[in-house]
C-alpha cells in the first residue's frame, strides 16, 4: 500500500466529509453485517489518548429498548421545548424531527470506559476529558465510514443520560458518549436540516480563523 494519496484519492475524502449528513429518516432495509462489521472497525482505528482505546459499542436491535430510549427521548424533547421563549423558534422547533430511533434497523449505544488502563492513561491526567473526545473521534470515523457505504448515522443527545445509562444497564465507570440511529437513510440532505429548515446556518470558516491575534506573529 502506497503511504501517499493521488489527487483522486484526496478529493474522495474531502468529498466524504461534505456528504456526511445527520440522520434522522430511515429506511426499513437491513444493514448488512459485513458493513457493519467495516464501520466499527473504521471507529476502532480512531486515535484515542494513550491509546487507550476506550470505547464500546452495544448493539441494539431489541424493539423493548428502542421504545424505553424513545421514552426518554420524548420526555426530553418537552422539557427542551418549555425552554425555548420565542413563539417563533418554538414553532420551528415543534417541527424539527430530531430521532429515528425506532425506524432505524440497529441503534448504537457508544461509551467510554473511564477506567480502562487506570489509574495511568498516558496523556489523560492533565486534560481529563480527553478519553471522552476519544470516543467522539471514534464516532466521527464510523460516520464518515457509514456514508460510504451508503448509510446514515443520527445522533440522539436529546435523552436523559441517566436514566438511558440505566436501561442500558451500564456498569459504574462508563459513560454514554452517544447514542445512535443506523440504517439506510431515505435520503442524504445536500445541506444539515438544520441549515435546510433555518434554524442556523454554516458560519464562514473566515470568521472563525484569528490571523495574528498576537500583532507579533506574520505568519501561522
Ligand atoms: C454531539 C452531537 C449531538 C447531536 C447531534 C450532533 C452532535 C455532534 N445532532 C446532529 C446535529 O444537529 C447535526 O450534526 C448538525 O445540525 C449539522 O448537520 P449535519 O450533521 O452536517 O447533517 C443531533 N441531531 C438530532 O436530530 N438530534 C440530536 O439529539 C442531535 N444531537
Amino acid at each position: 500500500m502506497s503511504d501517499t494519496f493521488s489527487k483522486q484519492e484526496q478529493e474522495v475524502i474531502y468529498r466524504l466529509i461534505r456528504a456526511r449528513r445527520d440522520i434522522r429518516h430511515f429506511a426499513s432495509d437491513p444493514v448488512p453485517e459485513d458493513a457493519l462489521q467495516r464501520i466499527l472497525e473504521a471507529a476502532h482505528y480512531a486515535p484515542s489518548v494513550g491509546f487507550m482505546q476506550p470505547w464500546n459499542f452495544i448493539l441494539i436491535t431489541s424493539q423493548e429498548i428502542k421504545q424505553k430510549i424513545k421514552a426518554s427521548f420524548e420526555e426530553t424533547n418537552r422539557e427542551q421545548l418549555q425552554v425555548l421563549s420565542e413563539d417563533e423558534r418554538k414553532e420551528l422547533y415543534r417541527k424539527l424531527k430530531l430521532e429515528g430511533i425506532m425506524e432505524a434497523p440497529i441503534n448504537i449505544a457508544v461509551t467510554c470506559d473511564r477506567n480502562r488502563d487506570a489509574p495511568f492513561v498516558l496523556g489523560r491526567s492533565p486534560m481529563p476529558e480527553t478519553d471522552l473526545y476519544s470516543t467522539c473521534l471514534a464516532i466521527q470515523n464510523m460516520w464518515l465510514a457509514a456514508r460510504a457505504e451508503g448509510i446514515g448515522i443520527g445522533w440522539v443527545s436529546l435523552i436523559n443520560q441517566q436514566e438511558v445509562k440505566q436501561i442500558l444497564r451500564l456498569p459504574a465507570g462508563v459513560e454514554l458518549v452517544a447514542y445512535l440511529c443506523i440504517g439506510y437513510p431515505t435520503q442524504f440532505p445536500k445541506k444539515p436540516m438544520l441549515e435546510e429548515l433555518g434554524w442556523k446556518s454554516r458560519l464562514p470558516l473566515k470568521t472563525l480563523v484569528y490571523e495574528n491575534q498576537w500583532g507579533q506573529l506574520k505568519t501561522f
